[in-house]
């Protein structure tokens, strides 16, 4: 994005902070104006010295203690409004950021880390914050005092004024140059940054793999790559923000070197006086440093541009909503499901994953959807729930296509229980009541009770309160399992979706698991992705995908008798579980 562009989008969100503003042009002007005072001030009081005027210190002393008062309160403002500025800021695009991270499609999901989308909303949001406030204003500030004081130091000896101005145009070309520089390695800082930060998720929710594998090493090494890279990088803009600063300290330090040289060579002389001279020493103070300031401030903004940049790449993503839809409140009804010929292929591959499917699915009907692995079973639900939108073909439910519904209506039909069950850091209650934000205490309690978890709920010392840990990690798999049941049943919604998984539990809790999965299956519409076979033999359909095509359709007995595709898995399966 153009430097413009993004400034312009940037203003977007100043705007709102247009009172701070004022209020800090205010503190800034104030602030000038003592500046200039001072060396006033200066000025006055070595001349008054020089000349004996003892009767005008109690005038000296009066104004003297005003103004200082006056410059803390102006100080204090001045530093909160502009933390002020940065936090609001701050507030405004991170709530934006999050929004539009709800708001964009899984395939956008699948393409960007989350380690690396979260980096945005964290180090580049502070940069921004941090460019808007503090360093935004002294870039104000700064070239008005160069100007105030050249002005004051003109009316006091033009000559000297010249001299002092010759650092100007050497701070201009640095800060052209230096901050396009910075810009660039900026840019490549919070990349970098980004992706160490999506490392970082990698193995921290990898933990139990990380240990039983033995990868510490590895992964130290991988770490130590990125870390070098980010030092590089660091190193660089330390670099390039030193040589700034080195040389412009230099030639600042020379013009106020040449400029004293001068203006005490006049006042021996007699063409000066040394109140004029003191006063002229504070003004070269407020002329040279802010000149000296100005390519370090316009490197530092620059780096806020570029993760400003990173920040409205990500709110121009793709969405698939344009306003996030209520809280998901289940239809009632449900008639039938109807797919005709849909094909489907992921941007990211180059062939299709499903081919020509069609399905049709009554109320009140079972469903069962087997076959290898790899053949599409997943995918079909993904598009079922608008996950992605089909290539070729149609979705329609109870006669309406999808393309005449919203996703928050097509998704109101379901309920789903995926492999992974996906708990959020909170206590159980929070947990199951997300299947319906309205549900009271006594609906929470009946659909843990249905899904076979009130009882170890209880069990726990804190009961629903239970805090569950990250991705409910203090929880066992088949717990976890029935507590996303519960939450399932307190959506009841009319179609499930189940992704099976019970095989990796023990007789005990598989058997807990399937008793509150045929509780939630009751009086509803399933599709099922059945991995072991024998959990599905009642179906009143079984579908075998292979290669993302239905190849078999039939009751358990009907495909048994056929003796082709589904006979070979069931019996392959049956002999497995023998051995
Ligand atoms: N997000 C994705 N982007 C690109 N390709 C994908 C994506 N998800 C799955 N695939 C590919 O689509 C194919 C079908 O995957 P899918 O998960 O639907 O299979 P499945 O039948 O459910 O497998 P399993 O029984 O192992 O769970 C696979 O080849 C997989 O590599």
């Amino acid at each position: 994005m153009s430097q413009g562009k993004t400034l312009k989008r940037l203003f977007f969100y100043m705007k709102r902070q247009r009172l701070l503003y004022v209020g800090l042009i205010i503190t800034m002007l104030i602030g000038v104006t003592l500046d200039l005072w001072m060396a006033w001030f200066l000025s006055n009081v070595a001349n008054a010295a020089s000349t004996g005027e003892v009767e005008k210190w109690p005038f000296f002393i009066i104004m003297g203690i005003t103004v200082l008062i006056l410059l803390g309160l102006n100080s204090y403002l001045d530093h909160y409004w502009k933390t002020k500025v940065s936090v609001n800021i701050r507030k405004d695009m991170r709530v934006d950021t999050m929004e539009q991270l709800l708001k964009v499609s899984v395939a956008y999901r699948d393409d960007n880390h989350s380690g690396e989308l979260l980096s945005r909303i964290t180090m580049d949001n502070q940069a921004v914050g941090d460019g808007c406030g503090h360093t935004l204003m002294s870039l104000i500030k700064n070239p008005i005092l160069i100007i105030a004081s050249f002005i004051y130091l003109m009316l006091i000896h033009w000559q000297l004024a010249l001299i002092c101005l010759a650092i100007g145009p050497m701070t201009v070309l640095l800060g052209s140059v230096f901050g396009k520089w910075m810009r660039n390695n900026s840019g490549q800082l919070q990349e970098t940054l980004g992706r160490l930060s999506a490392f970082l998720q990698d193995v921290l929710g990898g933990t139990s793999v990380v240990k039983t594998f033995g990868l510490e090493r590895k992964l130290l090494n991988k770490f130590s790559g990125q870390n070098s890279t980010l030092v590089t990088l660091e190193t660089s803009g330390g670099k390039i923000q030193g040589a700034a600063s080195s040389i412009s300290t230099v030639f600042g330090n020379l013009t106020f070197l040449i400029a004293i040289l001068v203006a005490a060579f006049w006042v021996a002389e007699g063409s000066l006086e040394i109140g004029a001279m003191l006063a002229f020493i504070q003004l070269m103070n407020y002329l040279v440093g802010p000149f000296m300031q100005l390519p370090g401030e316009w490197a530092s903004f620059q780096k806020s541009l570029g993760s400003a940049d990173r920040i409205f790449s990500l709110l121009d993503a793709p969405t698939e909503v344009d306003t996030l839809p209520q809280e998901g409140k289940a239809n009632k009804a449900f008639r039938s499901l109807n797919m005709s010929d849909v094909t489907f292929e992921y941007s990211s591959q180059g062939n299709p994953i499903l081919n020509s499917v069609n399905l049709q699915a009554d109320a009140g009907e079972v469903i069962a959807i087997v076959g290898p692995s790899g053949g599409g079973k997943s995918t079909l639900f993904r598009l079922l729930l608008g996950f992605y939108p089909i290539t070729l073909g149609e979705l329609s439910i109870d006669g309406r296509k999808l393309t005449d519904m919203s996703l928050q209506q097509l998704r109101g039909y379901f309920a789903y229980v995926p492999q992974e069950n996906h708990l959020f850091t909170g206590t159980i209650r929070d947990n199951i009541a997300d299947g319906n934000v309205d549900a009271s205490e006594d609906e929470i309690i009946a659909a843990a009770r249905s899904a076979n978890a009130y009882d170890f709920i209880m069990q726990m010392e804190d009961g629903m309160d239970t805090e569950i840990g990250e991705q409910g990690i203090r929880l066992s798999g088949g717990q976890k399992q029935r507590i996303s049941i519960a939450r399932a049943i307190l959506r009841d919604a009319p179609v499930l979706l189940l992704d099976e998984a019970t095989a990796a539990l023990d007789n005990e809790s598989e058997r807990l698991v399937q008793d509150a999965l045929s509780r939630l299956m009751t009086g509803r519409t399933t599709l099922v992705i059945a991995h072991r076979l024998s959990t599905i033999t009642h179906a009143d359909r079984i579908l075998v995908m292979v290669n993302g095509s239905i190849e078999e359709s039939g009751s358990h007995a009907e495909l048994m008798q056929q003796g082709t595709k589904y006979y070979q898995l069931y019996t392959t399966q049956l002999q497995k579980e023998f051995i």
